[in-house]
């Protein structure tokens, strides 16, 4: 895939006519994958590039001067699921607050203008330039391009959006952001050195250091799974501050792996959230928190045995 950067002043220049689809694109759900699926039938069958067109940083950034966003799928790995569904050419415009500050027309002159464009794939509720004034009305009164509009896709009546799956997350609902994601949540990182607590209860636990600013999903534990080495295992993980005695201040997420001994220090990992389990509690001792997790360890070994015999999980 290859990798465009292009502003209002600068830009790379793209050789051969793309269709593309415009939007931020967090989480790559269902809807953003309808796009996508259109983005290619019609590359094909205009002979142009499935391209996806998106902005960095985010907009929220430049127009609400927020730092640190936190996002359910950073930019790299929505390229990599962007790829994996067929788009070709990835181009970022590179959002400032003159860009921002458009007209429908400056936009339409200084940014689509310069993309080469034989179709643009946007969604029915698509807004773009100063005050959101542009609509798919003002793109398909424009002669240059083609539009096509992808109507509302949306789950038990409601619009999926990146929205929706951030309040899911949020809510230790696991199993319908991944419905209305397409998979599962995941959170990147490396494992970084813990108090080295858990094993002398004899669940060593690998503390996650994020890669990037991720979504928190709620405090508590899940099952999940974790990827280390090119191997997927069955883990449990919490996600919380450890109030009963090795209080963080910041919300750590760890994880225990089952049936896995190896120092994993520094290794590249990722954390993949299945199903919330319980509360994080405070115990009173050492005792009760082994008891509670060979019990939570219990949860999870059935719950991977029923996904093994493909029947409903926890
Ligand atoms: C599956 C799992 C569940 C946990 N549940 C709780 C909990 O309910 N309450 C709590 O205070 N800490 C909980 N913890 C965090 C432990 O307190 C923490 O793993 C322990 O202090 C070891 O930390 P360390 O790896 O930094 O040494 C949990 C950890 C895991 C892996
Ligand atoms: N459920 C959906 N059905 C059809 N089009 C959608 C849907 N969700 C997003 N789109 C379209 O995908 C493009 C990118 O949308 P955007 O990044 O704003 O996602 P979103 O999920 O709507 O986000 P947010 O929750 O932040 O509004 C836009 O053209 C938008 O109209």
């Amino acid at each position: 895939m290859k990798i465009y950067h292009i502003g209002i002043d600068h830009g790379d220049e793209i050789k051969t006519p793309i269709t593309a689809c415009i939007g931020y694109f967090d989480g790559l759900h269902l809807g953003h994958q309808k796009l996508v699926e259109c983005v290619v039938e019609t590359a094909k069958n205009t002979n142009t590039e499935p391209s996806l067109i998106t902005f960095e940083p985010d907009p929220w950034k430049v127009i609400k001067h927020m730092e640190h966003i936190p996002h359910i799928t950073p930019m790299k790995k929505r390229m990599q699921i962007g790829e994996s569904l067929g788009i070709k050419n990835w181009i970022i415009l590179d959002f400032t607050k003159s860009m921002a500050n458009l007209s429908v027309e400056g936009f339409h002159q200084e940014v689509l203008g310069k993309l080469n464009l034989h179709t643009l794939v946007c969604g029915y509720d698509f807004h773009y330039a100063g005050m959101g004034k542009g609509n798919v009305d003002t793109l398909k009164s424009q002669r240059e391009f083609e539009v096509k509009v992808v109507e509302e896709v949306d789950s038990e009546h409601q619009k999926i959006s990146s929205t929706r799956i951030e309040k899911l997350l949020e809510d230790g609902r696991m199993e319908k952001a991944a419905a209305i994601m397409g998979r599962a949540y995941e959170i990147e990182g490396h494992v970084k050195e813990g108090n080295h607590i858990g094993r002398t209860v004899g669940f060593p636990t690998a503390n996650l250091l994020m890669d990037d600013h991720y979504i928190t999903p709620k405090q508590g534990v899940y099952v999940g799974e974790v990827l280390c080495k090119g191997i997927w295992y069955p883990a449990i993980m919490n996600v919380g501050h450890n109030p009963s005695f090795n209080y963080q201040k910041d919300t750590s997420m760890e994880a225990h792996l089952l049936d896995f001994q190896d120092d994993i220090y520094g290794e590249a990992v990722v954390f993949r959230f299945l199903s919330f389990l319980r509360e994080e509690c405070r115990f009173p001792g050492k005792d009760a928190f082994m008891e509670q997790l060979k019990k939570d360890e219990q949860t999870a070994r059935t719950y991977f045995q029923k996904r093994k015999e493909g029947s409903a999980c926890v």
